[in-house]
């Protein structure tokens, strides 16, 4: 469904992702990438979707070459992304911000089943779909963040930090509702929270310093003892 092989990628002159690989599988369902700030998990994810150019290597989505596709093409193949930022419209109501996420030809035709659905999975968003996206907490903005990618009808929906700046009970709702997701739409995540995003992925990837350090089942990335070290002690 995705394969990157070996990409490179740069700002100006200063290279930050070397040779990254990585994949989801027809029958894997979530697939995270964990690793410190700065590691390029944001840039790879960039890469993927179109945001930043890669200078070599290679992404296919759907078995399409997508290496070279703008943004919105990318979104066409079904890969969505929701970005750190959310970047909602703060003006503008729940309900508008989420008809925005519904863009591609394949989503505007099935819009209101899609927002059946969206409010089925944040029944809080149906109550709020009048209110100005600015005046909701930091958790329902994310579910605005994560419904709009719904509504353009991904195959593929890359989460990044979806989890940032909300409270401890807030995430675990978003970590259900990422599970629940998964069972329709495959999820590329990348968490901040390693022990719940090993818990919940089947694959996991580890990024430092811009290189792919290891990969394995999330069972097996939990059990490293360079990921405990690094990542899993309080
Ligand atoms: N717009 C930019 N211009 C220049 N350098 C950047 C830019 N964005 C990121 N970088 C650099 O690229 C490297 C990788 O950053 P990236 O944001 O991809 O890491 P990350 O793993 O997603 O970390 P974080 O969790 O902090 O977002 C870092 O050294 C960062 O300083």
């Amino acid at each position: 469904m995705l394969r990157v092989e070996d990409i490179d990628v740069s700002y100006g002159d200063i290279q930050v992702v070397w040779d990254v690989s990585l994949e989801i599988g027809e029958d894997e369902d979530i697939v995270a990438i964990i690793g410190p700030n700065g590691g390029g998990k944001s840039t790879t994810l960039n890469a993927i979707s179109g945001i930043k150019s890669i200078d070599d290597g290679r992404v296919t989505i759907m078995g399409e070459d997508a290496t070279s596709l703008k943004k919105h093409e990318i979104v066409d193949l079904g890969f969505v992304q929701v970005p750190e930022e959310r970047n909602l419209f703060p003006a503008m109501t729940v309900l508008e911000n989420l008809e925005m996420g519904a863009f591609p030809k394949r989503a505007r035709d099935k819009q209101e089943e899609t927002l059946r659905e969206v409010f089925e999975l944040f029944p809080v968003l149906e109550e709020k779909q009048d209110q100005q996206a600015q005046n909701l907490s930091g958790g329902q903005q994310q579910m605005v963040a994560i419904g709009r990618g719904l509504m353009a009808r991904p195959k593929i929906l890359a989460l990044d930090e979806p989890s940032s700046g909300l409270a401890p009970k807030i995430v675990d709702r978003v970590f259900e509702t990422i599970d629940q997701i998964s069972s329709d739409t495959k999820i590329l995540l990348i968490e901040q929270h390693v022990d719940l995003a090993l818990n919940l992925a089947e694959r996991a990837y580890l990024l430092e310093g811009g290189r792919m350090v290891t990969s394995g089942s999330g069972d097996e990335l939990a059990d490293s003892e360079h990921v405990k070290k690094a990542y899993l002690q309080d």
